[in-house]
C-alpha cells in the first residue's frame, strides 16, 4: 500500500470509529475534509437516526444531503451535543490548527455551539508544537497587504491562497514559520487583528476526543 493509500486507510477507521460519538436522535455537527467526507460515508451506512446535522461548509451540506441526512441551519440550533471534524496539527492538550480545507469560520461556529469537540485525524496530524503546516486565516481582502506584513513582524511568511474564494467570499493567508507555543493567547491576539476573520488556530475550540488513526489501530486521546 503506497503512503496516500495509508493514510487514507488511517482516516477511513478513524471515521468509522467516530460513530460510538453520535447520539441516535440527535443534531450533530459536521466539519469538513476528508477525514469528514469518509465519516458522512460511515454515518450513512450506519442507519444511526439523527434529527440532523448542522453543516461547517458547502462541501459537507452536499454530501450529507447525498447521504439522506437532514441539514439544518446552525443559526437554528441553540446546542449541539457533539461536532465531529478533521484537523491539519493537533498538539498535546488538544489544541488544533485548521483550515487546510478553507472552512475555519464555518468550523469555529459550529464547534462553538457543541460542548464537545471530536477530533479524527491520522497520526501525521500529531506535532509537539503548532505551526509546521501553514496557518490558514481567513481575511477580508482589502486588509490583507497589512496582515502579511504584521506576520512578518512575527517571523512569519504569509502568502495569499491561490484562487481560493471562502465560502463567506473572503481569502485565505497561508502563514509559514510560525512556531505556536501557546496557542490560547495566538489565536486571541491575532483574532483582533483588523481584517481578521477567523484565525486556524483552534485552541478555545480545542479538541476534547481525538480518535488518532495509526498503524497499530485507532488511539483515543481525552483531554479533560
Ligand atoms: O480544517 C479543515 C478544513 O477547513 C480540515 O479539517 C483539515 O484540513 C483536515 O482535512 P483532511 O481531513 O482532509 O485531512
Amino acid at each position: 500500500m503506497d503512503k496516500t493509500a495509508h493514510q487514507n486507510e488511517l482516516k477511513r477507521q478513524v471515521a468509522q470509529a467516530a460513530l460510538a460519538y453520535v447520539e441516535p436522535g440527535s443534531v450533530l455537527g459536521v466539519g469538513t475534509g476528508s477525514t469528514v467526507d469518509l465519516f458522512i460515508a460511515a454515518l450513512a451506512a450506519s442507519g444511526i437516526p439523527l434529527a440532523g446535522a448542522v453543516s461547517s461548509s458547502e462541501r459537507s451540506t452536499q454530501a450529507l444531503r447525498a447521504a439522506g441526512i437532514t441539514v439544518l441551519e446552525a443559526a437554528a440550533v441553540e446546542r449541539l451535543s457533539t461536532y465531529i471534524d478533521g484537523a491539519d496539527e493537533i498538539d498535546p492538550k488538544g489544541h488544533m490548527i485548521k483550515g487546510g480545507g478553507a472552512a475555519l469560520t464555518r468550523e469555529k461556529i459550529v464547534a462553538d455551539l457543541a460542548d464537545r469537540f471530536v477530533c479524527i485525524a491520522d497520526a501525521s496530524k500529531c506535532v509537539e508544537v503548532l505551526g509546521r503546516f501553514p496557518l490558514p486565516v481567513e481575511v477580508i481582502p482589502m486588509a490583507a497587504p497589512k496582515l502579511i506584513r504584521r506576520f512578518a513582524e512575527l517571523g512569519g511568511q504569509a502568502s495569499l491562497r491561490a484562487g481560493c474564494v471562502t465560502d463567506n467570499g473572503q481569502h485565505i493567508l497561508d502563514v509559514r514559520g510560525l512556531a505556536i507555543t501557546d496557542p490560547l493567547a495566538f489565536e486571541a491576539e491575532i483574532s483582533q487583528w483588523p481584517g481578521v476573520v477567523t484565525v486556524g488556530i483552534f485552541a478555545r475550540h480545542r479538541a476534547r476526543v481525538a480518535l488518532i488513526g495509526a498503524a497499530e489501530g485507532v488511539r483515543t486521546l481525552n483531554f479533560d
